[in-house]
């Protein structure tokens, strides 16, 4: 293992202040949670209540005394009376039934890389106690609410990248939440509000004594699949901010290309009424609705355009039919995480009203690795489409009028416009297609000796799916300033001035204004966006669109209609 990185911090740059950004509170065990709710806690610091509803807390008292029985009356079960997986032939006695569970967390200390963002393991707390409260785990309350005081308190345990298969859930993963709120002892760490501390130096500060695990505890915290569910919910969130964005940086490019508004009429869509393309359609008539820098023939008026072609190319015309099959997509995901997320996944499960129990395989994370692997791929059909859009604008033969390279300043002979920029572009586009590869294809068979012989490596998706909307967000700002620049050239063609604001339609004025106020260019009509190349150091309105991005700034919320639509 490469203990050096044991010491690195979080693959996530920012900490989170745990004062709470609202007094607003989401409960546990009483509802099914959203991906909203759960990124609220994981990422804004909501505070978090377990449900005081009684029935809701009997059953978890139940499933204890269930197990409680079992032990004391000899009664066979998985886990609780027998060793793990391939070796669940071994006989437990009684007597060791605890130390199993303890030993338990000590063999799956296993975990290698980078520390997960502390947001992937808070939203991983969050889940395991939503998925006991269902009083089918077996595990005492005073556990569950343990994770309760943890992300209220923002102690968050170091989790590692590398480690599970989804196949048992996120089990090594897992293993160090568990280790952490019990104490077990001091080489399992945690972040307690930005400060590196070991666990039972952590309980101490939150007033918590050590625990020590009974008979299934080890068993029902670890055999899950929350941790590869929260980098999931996190993932579905962040892809559906950068669809909207996706969609607003397309209403720009079509601004700045002159584009029709015809392609997106409800006739058509109409007569192809996939439920993702009228979506996306839709969206797209309201956001060029009221514009002066788009043709308007909604009419069905077609004008001919000179050398022009009487109607658009593919990737404005046919942007609702291209779009469709990713937004019904992801809204398909979108769904089976939170399925996911309101899940027991552990095993076996505790039927308390027939008092028995059942060993099955809630624990396979296949949702997740399968879910993962098609967001990726969605990702990269979206980044696909706006390089597409990114090399109409730039080229001259295309582009209807606008400057070579979207150039501002056409006098400063030296001036190259945006080529660095859409290179840059270039850079990244095909990176986000090859992460729409699959992983859940490529499991290992001889996995835990044949046990988990099939898994879903659920894990390793959710964790390519994080990268890859990091990289998506850097991309993302890259097609927001071509945007910008197409927009205003394109006003310069039609009002003889720099400012897009006057013809831009009023739903993408915000998302203009929320992108030139982030990088701090205020709109002029004495230029555009970019007028001199050595004027403006790039990489970091890069950086600034992306970071505004990843921690839900304005530009996002300037399409937050599209986000709520
Ligand atoms: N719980 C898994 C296997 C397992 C659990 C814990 C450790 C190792 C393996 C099963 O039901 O087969």
């Amino acid at each position: 293992m490469n203990t050096a990185s044991l010491g690195k911090k979080t693959t996530s740059g920012f900490s989170l202040p745990w004062s709470g950004y609202s007094d607003k509170t989401v409960v546990v065990g009483n509802h099914n949670l959203t991906i909203d709710e759960v990124v609220s806690v994981a990422r804004h610091g909501v505070q978090v209540r377990i449900t005081d509803n009684h029935e809701v807390l009997r059953g978890v008292l139940a499933s204890c005394d269930y197990i409680r029985n079992a032990v004391e009356s000899g009664q066979p079960i998985y886990g609780v009376t027998s060793g793990f997986g391939g070796m669940a032939n071994v006989v437990i006695s009684r007597e060791c039934t605890a130390l199993l569970q303890n030993n338990l967390i000590w063999y799956h200390k296993t975990g290698a890389g980078q520390r997960l963002p502390l947001a992937d393991v808070r939203a991983a707390m969050l889940l395991r106690a939503n998925s006991h409260l269902h009083g089918a785990s077996g595990i005492r309350l005073e556990l569950i609410r343990r994770m309760e005081t943890f992300l209220n308190a923002g102690v968050t345990p170091y989790v590692y990248e590398f480690g599970s298969i989804g196949a048992s859930g996120d089990l090594v993963p897992l293993s160090y939440i568990t280790g952490a709120l019990i104490g077990l002892d001091r080489c399992y760490t945690v972040d307690f509000n930005g400060e590196e501390m070991n666990a039972p130096a952590a309980l101490e500060k939150l007033g918590l004594e050590p625990l020590q695990l009974l008979p299934k505890e080890g068993l029902a915290m670890m055999n899950g699949t929350s941790v590869m569910t929260g980098i999931a919910a996190n993932c579905v969130y962040d892809t559906k901010v950068l669809l909207a964005l996706s969609v607003g940086a397309h209403a720009l490019a079509i601004q700045g290309l002159n584009g029709t508004n015809q392609s997106f009429h409800p006739f058509i869509h109409q007569l192809k009424p996939h439920s993702g393309q009228k979506w996306a359609a839709a969206q797209m008539l309201n956001l060029l609705a009221g514009s002066r820098l788009v043709r308007e023939e909604l009419d069905g008026s077609h004008n001919y355009r000179g050398e022009h072609p009487i109607q658009d190319r593919y990737s404005l015309r046919c942007l609702p039919q291209y779009m469709g099959p990713i937004v019904d997509g992801i809204e398909q995901i979108q769904r089976q995480i939170e399925v996911e997320i309101n899940s027991v996944t552990d095993n076996p499960l505790i039927d308390v009203e027939n008092q028995t129990s059942y060993h099955g395989g809630n624990f396979l994370g296949q949702y997740i690795g399968v879910g993962m692997d098609q967001l990726r791929y969605y990702i990269g059909l979206l980044a696909k489409h706006l390089d597409v859009q990114i090399a109409y604008l730039v080229a001259p033969e295309f582009n209807n009028g606008l400057p070579p390279s979207l150039v501002g300043n056409r006098e400063r002979i030296v001036n190259m416009g945006l080529k660095g920029l859409q290179i840059a572009g270039n850079s990244i586009m095909p990176l986000l297609t090859f992460y729409g590869n699959s992983i859940a294809d490529r499991f290992p068979t001889h996995a835990e000796q044949y046990n988990q012989n099939i898994n879903s490596q659920g894990f390793a998706s959710a964790n390519l799916a994080r990268r890859s909307v990091e990289i998506f967000q850097q991309y993302m700002a890259i097609a927001l300033m071509f945007g910008v620049q197409a927009v205003d050239l394109r006003t310069y063609l039609v009002a003889d001035h720099y400012d897009a604001r006057a013809g831009l339609s009023p739903a993408t004025r915000d998302l203009y204004m929320a992108v030139r106020d982030v990088v701090g260019q205020p709109p002029s009509p004495d230029r555009p966006y970019i007028w001199n190349d050595h004027e403006q150091p790039l990489d970091e309105h890069i950086a600034r669109i992306t970071a505004d991005i990843a921690t839900g700034g304005q530009i996002v919320a300037a399409i937050n209609n599209i986000l709520t639509e």
